[in-house]
């Protein structure tokens, strides 16, 4: 997969007349960007992106940076991100994608100066759709909804929400609050505030996704970073079954779109900029592009499953336990899939069965690995420090703090005693409390997959 394509896929992509390798002939032989922070939000394909750029970064051997294991496998969400979450062995980093509240001052003083950020946003409809199924039994404001209807919620959100409860990010204006702003902001200069909040955005982010326009979006993604077509190769993950989405009566989408006002003005403003970036790379340039993007999918898609996808499954049904999806509630299925089992048969080697494997791991079980390979590749490079017993968690954080003040990319790794935060945990089933938690580490909500 990985050899020659770089050269084949630029070759044809010239036939196409895309601007962008017209006026820099040496495409392709400019080298691929590395530093990316990808802002993985809510139910928008983040996995699916995550999985990407998780792939990507073993693939050419950088570092992602990834949270310190009382977070969990996201960065102490809903807490607004800092440096001090991020788990020393995966210091300095190259890529960032983990669930985070943003903070773009501390993301500075963690990735090197020329990060190209990157996010995602989704249809606020559909989204909120999502949301409110998935979060149904933990989000407060969701709860207390009489038979968690949702059109009872839209008549009357603010008999359901409290603003200033747990996990109240889920139930208003997710991405904005994702984003690092104000999910609740006064109505009296919401206009206002919106607007300087989407120019915010726009400064700091050089490409936000659509989901609902994810290949066209990825199209744009990989001329920004000079990628390969292979690079941007995936499956889709996260999904739920068909039976746990509701579609949505006339009338919904606008109340939904009401109630999210704030995330209905990011996703028109940077639907319409996505838009005007494809026409710049050109219409028929784009519509090659995803044609070949599909036809390169269709053909990994065989090599590892050795036909079509293979059926999508319950969590129950996966046999291979690495490739279970966290669930959520017993009310909502988050298919995953399986590997054939006579996959490593048909693949000429362990690297193609890897890959597949890679391929359909879910985020816990993913950054579970890279934390692991990473920390034995961070322990390979200082072979003589000797292991030092677990450390309590609050003397690891201040030590890292003290480390602080300086930007994080440009040290070598802290120096000093093994992992005192095992990457081999098993995330923390919704409600218990970690040691973490109990020394104010962890966030106000309970621990699981992905608040
Ligand atoms: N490639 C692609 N294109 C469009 N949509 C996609 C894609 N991949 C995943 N999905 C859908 O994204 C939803 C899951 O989003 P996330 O992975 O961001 O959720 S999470 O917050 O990390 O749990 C989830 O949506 P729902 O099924 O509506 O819940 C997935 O079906």
């Amino acid at each position: 997969l990985h050899h020659g394509g770089h050269f084949s896929w630029t070759m044809e992509a010239l036939h196409l007349g895309c601007p962008s390798l017209r006026t820099h002939p040496s495409f392709s032989l400019k080298p691929k960007h590395t530093n990316v922070a990808f802002l993985k939000t809510h139910k928008t394909a983040s996995t699916t992106m995550q999985n990407l750029l998780f792939r990507f970064a073993e693939h050419h051997n950088l570092t992602v940076a990834l949270p310190v294991q009382a977070c969990g496998h996201q960065f102490c969400y809903p807490r607004t991100f800092s440096t001090h979450l991020v788990h020393p062995h995966t210091l300095p980093p190259n890529v960032v994608t983990s669930h985070m509240r943003f903070n773009h001052a501390e993301m500075q003083r963690l990735m090197p100066n020329d990060t190209i950020y990157v996010t995602i946003l989704r249809e606020p409809g559909s989204m909120f759709e999502s949301l409110f199924s998935y979060y149904n039994q933990y989000c407060q404001s969701f709860k207390r909804v009489p038979n968690g209807s949702l059109e009872a919620f839209l008549d009357e959100p603010w008999r359901y929400y409290r603003p200033d409860e747990n996990d109240s990010m889920y139930a208003r204006n997710t991405l904005t609050f994702d984003l690092g702003g104000d999910k609740d902001h006064p109505e009296a200069d919401v206009a206002a505030y919106a607007r300087a909040f989407v120019a915010k955005t726009e400064r700091v982010f050089s490409l936000v996704m659509i989901a609902e326009y994810f290949d066209e979006s990825l199209i744009l993604l990989r001329h920004l970073l000079s990628w390969d077509l292979e690079d941007m190769l995936y499956v889709k993950l996260n999904m739920r079954t068909s039976g746990s989405k509701h579609s949505l009566s006339p009338g919904l989408p606008a109340k939904i779109r009401v109630w999210n006002n704030l995330d209905a003005r990011l996703y028109d403003h940077f639907n319409t900029s996505l838009w005007h970036q494809l026409a710049a790379l050109g219409p028929a340039c784009v519509a090659r592009e995803l044609r070949l993007l599909r036809r390169a999918q269709e053909k990994l898609v065989r090599g590892c499953f050795g036909g079509g996808l293979p059926q999508l499954r319950s969590a129950a049904q996966i046999k291979n336990k690495e490739l279970r999806p966290w669930q959520p509630s017993a009310k909502v299925d988050i298919v995953g899939y399986d590997l054939p089992t006579n996959t490593n048969a048909t693949q000429p080697g362990r690297m193609a069965h890897e890959l597949c494997l890679k391929l359909i791991m879910p985020e816990v079980q993913y950054t579970r690995v890279l934390l692991r390979s990473q920390s034995l590749r961070y322990r390979r490079s200082y072979p003589l420090r000797s292991p030092q017993p677990q450390q309590p968690i609050r003397s690891v954080l201040s030590r890292r703090q003290h480390v602080g003040m300086q930007p994080m990319h440009r040290q070598a790794p802290p120096p000093g005693p093994g992992p005192a935060l095992s990457p081999t945990a098993t995330p923390r089933p919704p409600g218990t409390q970690s040691r973490a938690t109990r020394v104010g580490l962890r966030s106000p909500g309970p621990q699981r997959k992905t608040p």
